[in-house]
């Protein structure tokens, strides 16, 4: 009998390692998990990564710095790694995990040592932004805004227990400064020329994402219509399992699609006014996180979902 991979997840305990794990029986690998009470212990989850050979790092952005740090130190014996965090999505050296990003990308997950999973807003944003950049319809200059409401769990722990704690708030802006951790994954992933603006949101429901792009149809190229715009993102998705281009919906609720990890992306156009929204409804722990970390782990050690 062949032996299975082995896993170890960095912060499994934490709300994104949860859902790995919870995740993980669809998949023929063995979990090497430590014991909670050491769960930031270095001796033991250096070991862990030692018998590892693939570590997923679900870890606040330090600790994941300080965790490849680790790994390194282990020299020919490190084991691949797969980051959750922020710290690496835009690094040198390190593969970006959105299969669907080009054609060429599920095959550069697959052989990749060190593999950054997407933040769950850009996931939505770089969906919709990157298929009509590579086709010329957008100018990588066009002046992109972003707008995007989240879950509360999408600021893991603390989030999760002042809303359920204390109730509220109903609705928040936030990231006013303009310097949302998202942006530099955005403008790079997305082929953007130009910083976005990115404004985003969080309502008091556990899960579930909407990031929508308003667009003027004729300032992009070529006279396109909504139907284009369409056309051009449904060619780009045919074959894939987890993102969807679907016709326009007046409405669209939030948390439709929590406990997915589908994504589906619409263009709502209007040929009178010229003018359409892109979106993309997500599961911020779905698609926008443990989801995606599945179907990385499955490339990166040649897996096939169950
Ligand atoms: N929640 C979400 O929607 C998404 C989160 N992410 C990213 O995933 C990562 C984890 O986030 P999330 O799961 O939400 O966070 P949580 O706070 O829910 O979990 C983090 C886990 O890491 C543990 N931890 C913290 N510091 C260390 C350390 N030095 N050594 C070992 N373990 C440590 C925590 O333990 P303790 O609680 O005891 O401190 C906790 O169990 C973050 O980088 C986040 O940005 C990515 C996509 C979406
Ligand atoms: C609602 C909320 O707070 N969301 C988080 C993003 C979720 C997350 O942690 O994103 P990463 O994938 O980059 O880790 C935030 O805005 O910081």
């Amino acid at each position: 009998m062949t032996q299975q991979p082995v896993i170890f997840i960095d912060g499994e305990a934490g709300t994104t390692g949860l859902g790995i794990r919870e995740r993980l029986s669809a998949l023929p690998v063995t979990l090497h998990s430590i014991d909670p009470a050491h769960r930031k212990d270095p001796a033991v989850r250096k070991d862990a990564m030692a018998a590892a050979d693939l570590v997923v790092l679900c870890l606040p952005d330090e600790a994941s710095r300080e965790a490849v740090e680790m790994a390194n130190t282990l020299g020919q014996a490190a084991p691949r790694l797969l980051d959750a965090s922020t710290a690496f999505r835009t690094a040198p050296g390190w593969v970006y995990g959105f299969p669907e990003l080009s054609p060429a990308q599920a095959e550069a997950i697959q052989g990749a040592p060190r593999v950054s999973n997407p933040g769950c807003y850009p996931t939505g944003a770089i969906a919709l932004l990157r298929p009509l950049i590579d086709a010329g319809i957008m100018d990588a200059h066009y002046p992109v805004c972003i707008n995007a409401v989240s879950g509360y769990s999408g600021g893991g722990r603390m989030m999760i227990e002042a809303h359920e704690r204390d109730g509220g708030p109903a609705f928040e802006l936030y990231g006013l400064a303009l310097e949302h951790k998202h942006v530099s994954e955005i403008h790079l992933h997305a082929g953007l020329a130009r910083r976005p603006v990115f404004v985003p949101s969080v309502g008091h429901f556990a899960q579930g994402m909407i990031v929508s792009i308003p667009l003027h149809l004729d300032d992009l190229n070529g006279g396109v219509t909504g139907e284009d715009l369409h056309t051009a993102l449904a060619g780009r998705y045919t074959a894939q399992d987890h993102v969807h281009v679907l016709p326009a919906d007046p409405k669209l609720s939030a948390e439709a699609l929590a406990g997915s990890d589908k994504m589906e992306l619409r263009v709502h156009g209007n040929p009178h006014t010229r003018q359409a929204v892109l979106t993309a409804r997500l599961d911020n722990l779905g698609k926008g996180a443990s989801g995606a970390a599945l179907q990385n782990i499955a490339l990166m050690l040649g897996l096939t979902q169950a």
